[in-house]
């Protein structure tokens, strides 16, 4: 009996949860079926054929998804600052990461680098630096800019000695169409405080980066 009530709670649970998810979502969902299935017949599609039925319905989903960004400020992970007496080099490497080029709306994914040296004790949370890394890239973006509101963030709420951060990505607009160079990659960095001056902290962050 016990069980049961588990079960169904839980299920309430979930149910409340996703109901709340649709109320709160900044995506218009029947905008977005109406548009993919005029994309559909636009490319001489049927959208009425078994296999692109829901096909607008699911791509409504996947968008609330890969845009969750557009709503979110990086800087509110920030907020909670631990007091740690720390001025030496943090480094989050090979954070994996997927965007959309706001070109051509394919993506361009790869592997964010996040450095930073604290200052006046304040250190933020390891994880934070991968959630802002993720905020900023689930949006339509450009690399660099990826790349230079990470940095300028955790530079303006942490007021660190420096950041440095690196974006290395592949861009699905230059290898599944246009120029179609497979395996090529973008590298873009962006380089605050004392690493802008000191050429060893800035050599030492990319020698940990290819290690
Ligand atoms: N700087 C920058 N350019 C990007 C990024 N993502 C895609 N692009 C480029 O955006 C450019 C758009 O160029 P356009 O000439 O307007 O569009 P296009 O005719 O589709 O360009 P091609 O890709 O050369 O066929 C292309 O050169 C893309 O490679 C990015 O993150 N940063
Ligand atoms: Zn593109």
């Amino acid at each position: 009996m016990l069980r049961w009530d588990y079960i169904f709670t839980r299920e309430h649970y979930i149910r409340f949860r996703a109901n709340r998810r649709k109320k709160m979502s900044a995506v218009n969902h029947a905008q977005i079926e109406e548009a993919v299935r005029m994309i559909l017949e636009a490319v001489g599609e049927d959208p009425s054929r078994e296999g692109l039925m829901d096909t607008p319905k699911r791509v409504a989903r996947m968008y609330e998804e890969i845009f969750t960004g557009i709503n979110q400020d990086p800087a509110e992970y920030f907020e909670t600052i631990f007091g740690e007496e720390h001025e030496e080099l943090v480094l989050v490497k090979d954070i994996p990461f997927y965007s959309v080029c706001e070109h051509h709306l394919v993506p361009f994914f790869g592997h964010a680098h996040v450095a930073y040296i604290p200052r006046n004790g304040r250190v933020t949370g390891l994880s934070k630096l991968a959630r802002a890394v993720e905020a900023v890239a689930k949006r339509p973006q450009l690399q660099e800019r990826i790349t230079s509101t990470v940095a300028d963030t955790i530079m303006n709420k942490l007021e660190p000695h420096g950041v440095m951060v690196v974006v290395e990505a592949e861009h699905m607009c230059m290898t599944m169409r246009g120029i179609k160079k497979p395996g090529s990659k973008t590298v873009t960095s962006a380089v605050r405080g004392i690493f802008r001056e000191d050429d060893r902290s800035r050599a030492e962050v990319l020698s940990l980066i290819k290690n």
